[in-house]
């Protein structure tokens, strides 16, 4: 897999480094919260695993899966949701870990999900934020890394629902998805 990458851009410690950061900085704000921890499937998977060891509170973890690129490097515009949470999230305090907020469509629609079931307060932390790709107008409480406008893969993020097991994140070449 190493050979379809053009250059590795956060390595396996700086990722560890990342989510001990941001692990430090979600213990000390949702202490006495309970919040209920909501994974975004598939994407965030490894970064879920690795931010919720840094993070000393007590705290419900749920998924849901949702997609719109469906293995490519566009998203459709259109929001499936593929699996749903099972937690009653009215009156709750909610922390969303996502992978990367790109045009922003998917926490947007996350996020009105949650509020149209009475979410106390949501709360969303993102390995990666890719503020040039954005065409609307959200926001992550805690990032990881500002990302350029390329598209990357490895640590959860996929092409063709390949490379999410490569330990770093990386930009993929693009002659892997041009021809
Ligand atoms: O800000 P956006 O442009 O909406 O892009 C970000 C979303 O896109 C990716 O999910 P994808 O649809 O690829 O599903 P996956 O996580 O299963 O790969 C990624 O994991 C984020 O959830
Ligand atoms: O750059 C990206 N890579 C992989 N998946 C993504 N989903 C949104 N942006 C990206
Ligand atoms: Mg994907």
């Amino acid at each position: 897999m190493d050979n379809d990458i053009e250059r590795i851009l956060y390595s396996r410690d700086d990722i560890a480094k990342a989510a001990k950061r941001l692990g430090k900085q979600l213990t000390n704000d949702f202490q006495d919260k309970r919040p209920i921890i909501i994974s975004v499937l598939k994407g965030a998977i490894l970064f879920t695993v690795d931010v919720i060891k840094e993070m000393d509170v007590y705290a419900e973890i749920d998924f849901i899966d949702v997609a719109s690129y469906h293995g490519g490097t566009q998203s459709s515009g259109e929001i499936d949701l593929v699996r749903d949470i099972g937690s009653d999230i009215a009156g709750r305090n909610i922390l969303i870990i996502e992978d990367i907020i790109d045009t922003g469509r998917t926490l947007k629609y996350l996020i009105d999900l949650l509020k149209s079931r009475n979410a106390a307060e949501i709360k969303v932390c993102t390995l990666l934020d890719k503020e040039e790709g954005r065409l609307i107008d959200v926001k992550a409480d805690y990032v990881g890394f500002s990302v350029p406008n390329e598209f990357v893969v490895g640590y959860g993020l996929d092409y063709q629902e390949l490379y999410r097991n490569l330990p770093y994140v990386g930009v993929l070449k693009p002659s892997v998805y041009t021809n």
